[in-house]
């Protein structure tokens, strides 16, 4: 779990990033260290300008949406027992309308937009963020929603393996006029953990499988209900039906470079994604209001009875 002490409170090791008994969180970039200030343009924050140390803690809880994470950081307010009722909770990002963070006990809770470009300025900024506020054994879990495959609407993904269009667990990113290739492994253990805590839910459809990164949700997951499409109905349940062949449960636009980015820089990630449809069945998400609501929080429920249960609070599971 991450300290919230300040820096100055700890032993560091001569190896900058690792204190003693804990996994820190790397930065891989040799010009950080020679800038006096960084200034995270996207979060509105700024190692002169904010106490970092004070303000980050043991669990980091991303997803897509600004009111989602919200209502999952007011929802962990109430799971926790804090003080107050968590509905006036603070925007530490206000600054900013690119995304939101709240703070909730040692829960940190941030929106990331959609798709890889929008997810990855945001891991950029909060990687270095956790860098700077010395933090370690951080648990990071994207709570999202996604297509499933072959599964019941409703059903909640825990991710293995993150793969890209073509079934493989990579993620190819464009640094300057290369291609470099980076794993898309996330923490085995994590998953484990987290399908074990789903099970003690009632009534709570939760597997493991590989889920598939895209960078468009209409053509690029094969939607038949975009502004453009050029295959037809055959070839598109072709191709779904061998990425269920390769293990791919679910669909989503985050998860590759998600999984990259935390695991080149020592976080131990999950993924953890609501099916809200199954795609050989229909294209179009046509579920109430209310069920949609209801879906939404199944990601949201599952963590924060797992992040109760590390922090010794099992006796009060939702
Ligand atoms: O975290 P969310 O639910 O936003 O993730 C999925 C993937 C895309 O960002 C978006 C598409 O509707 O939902
Ligand atoms: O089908 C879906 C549903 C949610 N998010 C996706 O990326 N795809």
């Amino acid at each position: 779990m991450a300290s919230i002490l300040p820096a100055s409170n700890r032993r560091m090791r001569p190896d900058k990033n690792t204190y003693e008994g804990k996994r820190s969180v790397y930065v891989k970039n040799p010009y950080l260290d020679a800038m006096d200030e960084d200034i995270l343009y996207h979060l509105d924050l700024g190692t002169k300008t904010h106490n970092l140390p004070a303000m980050f803690g043991d669990f980091v809880c991303v997803g897509g949406s600004p009111n989602r994470m919200k209502a999952f950081a007011q929802f962990m307010h109430k799971e926790l027992q804090l003080e107050g009722d968590g509905e006036g909770i603070e925007d530490i990002c206000a600054g900013t309308d690119r995304y939101c963070m709240f703070k909730t006990g040692p829960v940190l809770s941030i929106s990331h937009g959609m798709g890889i470009p929008s997810i990855s300025i945001m891991l950029h900024e909060l990687i270095k963020l956790l860098h700077h506020a010395r933090c370690c054994d951080v648990t990071i879990i994207r709570i999202g929603t996604s297509g499933g495959i072959g599964i019941a609407p409703g059903s909640v993904v825990i991710t293995d393996i993150a793969v890209d269009s073509f079934f493989k667990p990579r993620f190819e990113q464009v640094i300057l006029d290369n291609v470099v290739t980076r794993s898309t492994e996330l923490d085995k253990e994590l998953a484990t953990d987290l399908l074990n805590c789903s099970r003690e839910i009632p009534n709570f459809p939760t597997l493991i499988g590989h889920t598939m990164c895209t960078y468009d949700f209409y053509e690029g997951q094969g939607h038949l209900d975009g502004a453009l499409c050029s295959f037809s109905r055959e070839k598109k349940l072709d191709y779904l039906k061998r990425a269920y062949k390769a293990g791919v449960r679910n669909i989503e636009m985050e998860s590759t470079v998600f999984a990259a980015m935390c695991g080149l820089c020592g976080l131990r990630a999950a993924v953890v994604c609501v099916t809200l449809l199954d795609r050989l069945e229909s294209d179009q998400i046509n579920l109430s209001h209310d069920v949609l609501v209801e879906y939404q929080q199944r990601p949201q429920l599952l963590i924060s009875n797992f992040i109760k249960k590390q922090l010794g609070l099992c006796g009060q599971m939702s």
